[in-house]
């Protein structure tokens, strides 16, 4: 950080180099609305990381052999093809699969959210459906990402298909976010109620999906490792779309191909740090104390290949290029943005008002106080990839508008009852630091929007803010702090500017963690 800090100081001092700034592409920028740029740039993103592309990237079958490729490993297909899949993302990853290998596919099973295939539907996705008579089978369940009894039916089927393969089968195993819902199976005697109750506390105290996946890894039949020890000894090849910062396969979707390395020891002390430890229900104390002596050992996974498709880094890579087209000095600043929404709002508040100091006065920014104040805060935040220098160093050369890019999951401890999300709630609070910093020469705009199209338990995908948005609500009539206290993010964007503000996308069929867009555009 010390490095970035002087980078910072350097940069303010700089001399002011000539106004590069006014080529044909960035006239064409300057004549968009930045709102609607920053609606084209998020549906560019979520476009990189569909699954149908992203799916015939990875795989390509020679059809007179039937030798099936999957990166550098080769398998026969003979009639010995089975699939099952679980995620937000899973019915698109399997339409796609089923076109491209249907022939040879014998049987499937998938577990996607409620709705999702009329959502399909009545959005014209018809790459996103499967066949009339496919062959796979779909479940819909774990509405609001919760666990349910669908989904553990879904879970059931998914489980008899693995445990009948044979040495001679391959099983495909779709992988997405939300996964970890939509494939309940509790050890008895966990009951799903009981599951369904801890998750949704962890949840709700700010557990990080590290931490959550791997109390429900502990808990299941087929976290963990456990459905590529029940496909044993079919090969098993899974193909997964990561929603969880530095894609680490044994956290998305709670690793279900992928053998399990947490202690109980580990369990215990994720439930103490949660206050939850002691009012755990017997059944859990009892699992728990087995979990031990019967891991899903390492053993298990040597006939498993797994495979990243598909990521955040991926979308926001494309998204750099989108907005590079669109005239922009475009940095991505980080793809793993994680810690509590309110530090995160803070960091890229302050970021707005430095960067946006240097793009006004080039040769002066920001105060010295500032900057290090803001080096304290990326400090905080613990981000392993976070090139803030890079930008800052972007910003200062670039004599005309920057879109600084990033992505990850930033965590709300929910104390309210009211309806948002974490996109809604990180834009608000985003709104509220850009109005204690206005740069009268250089517009601002920041966005905050879930890959998926579904921010929490609301329809929206996220929201845009601008640095007039705390002043604007007051002479609505909307006081910003109420809605916080209550994370009452949704409501307060429905309202606002008669929810203009509001990003909407529908369900996108994808699902790589949030997108996080804050463009700088001088006057
Ligand atoms: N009222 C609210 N205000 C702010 N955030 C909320 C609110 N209600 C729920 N959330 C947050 O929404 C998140 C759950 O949203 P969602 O169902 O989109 O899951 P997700 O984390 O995106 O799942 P996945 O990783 O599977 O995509 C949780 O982080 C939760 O804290
Ligand atoms: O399903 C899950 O566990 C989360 O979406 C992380 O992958």
């Amino acid at each position: 950080m010390a490095v970035a800090l002087q980078v910072l100081r350097h940069l303010a001092r700089a001399p002011s180099g000539p106004l590069l700034w006014g080529g044909p592409l960035a006239r064409l920028a300057s004549s968009m609305a930045l709102a609607e740029q920053a609606r084209q740039l998020f549906e560019s993103t979520v476009g990189a990381v569909l699954p149908g592309p992203m799916l015939q990237r990875a795989l390509s079958l020679d059809p007179d052999s039937g030798e099936l490729k999957v990166r550098d490993r080769s398998f026969q297909l003979r009639q010995n093809l089975y699939l099952v899949g679980f995620g937000k993302a899973v019915l698109g990853m399997a339409a796609a699969a089923e076109e491209l290998l249907g022939q040879h596919l014998v049987q499937g099973v998938i577990s996607v959210p409620k709705g999702i295939r009329a959502a399909m539907e009545h959005a014209g996705k018809q790459e996103m459906l499967l066949k009339p008579h496919s062959r796979i089978q779909v479940f819909e369940g774990a509405e609001d990402n919760l666990p349910d009894r669908d989904a553990l039916r879904a879970a059931l089927a998914i489980r008899q298909l693995a445990e009948g393969l044979t040495a001679d089968d391959l099983l495909l195993v779709l992988i997405s976010g939300g996964g970890s819902a939509l494939l309940p199976a509790p050890i008895p005697p966990v009951t799903l109620e009981e599951k369904q109750m801890l998750t949704k506390l962890l949840a709700a105290r700010g557990a990080t999906i590290q931490e959550l996946n791997t109390i429900r890894k502990a808990l299941s039949q087929l976290k963990g490792g456990g459905l590529a020890q029940a496909a044993y000894p079919a090969q098993v090849v899974s193909l997964i779309l990561s929603d969880v910062v530095g894609d680490p396969v044994e956290v998305i979707a709670s690793g279900p191909t992928v053998a399990s390395i947490h202690s109980v020891q580990d369990c215990l002390h994720i439930l103490s740090r949660y206050g939850l430890r002691a009012a755990l229900p017997r059944s859990v104390k009892t699992v728990l104390a087995r979990a031990d002596s019967d891991p899903h050992g390492p053993h298990t996974c040597g006939h498993v290949l797994n495979v990243i498709l598909g990521s955040n880094a991926l979308a926001l890579a494309e998204a750099q290029k989108q907005a590079e087209a669109l005239g922009y000095r475009a940095v991505v600043l980080s793809t793993a943005i994680q810690g509590d929404v309110k530090s995160v709002a803070q960091f890229y508040g302050l970021l707005a008002r430095v960067a946006g100091a240097r793009l006004a006065l080039p040769g002066a920014g920001a105060s010295v106080e500032e900057d290090e104040r803001l080096c304290e805060l990326a400090a905080d935040l613990q981000l392993p990839d976070l090139q803030l220098k890079e930008a800052l160093e972007a910003v200062v050369g670039a004599w005309g508008p920057v879109c600084l890019l990033a992505g990850g999951e930033p965590t709300v401890q929910l104390q309210g009852s009211g309806r948002g999300g974490r996109n809604q709630e990180l834009a608000l609070r985003v709104g509220v630091e850009l109005g204690q910093w206005p740069l009268r020469t250089v517009d601002v705009l920041f966005l905050s929007g879930g890959t998926d199209g579904q921010d929490g338990p609301t329809e929206a995908a996220g929201a845009w803010v601008r640095p007039e948005l705390t002043s604007q609500a007051a002479a609505e009539g909307l006081d910003v702090a109420t809605f916080l206290a209550h994370n009452d993010s949704h409501t307060f964007f429905s309202h606002f500017q008669g929810g203009a503000q509001l990003l909407h996308t529908g369900l996108t069929g994808t699902n790589v963690m949030d997108a996080h867009f804050l463009f700088l555009h001088p006057q």
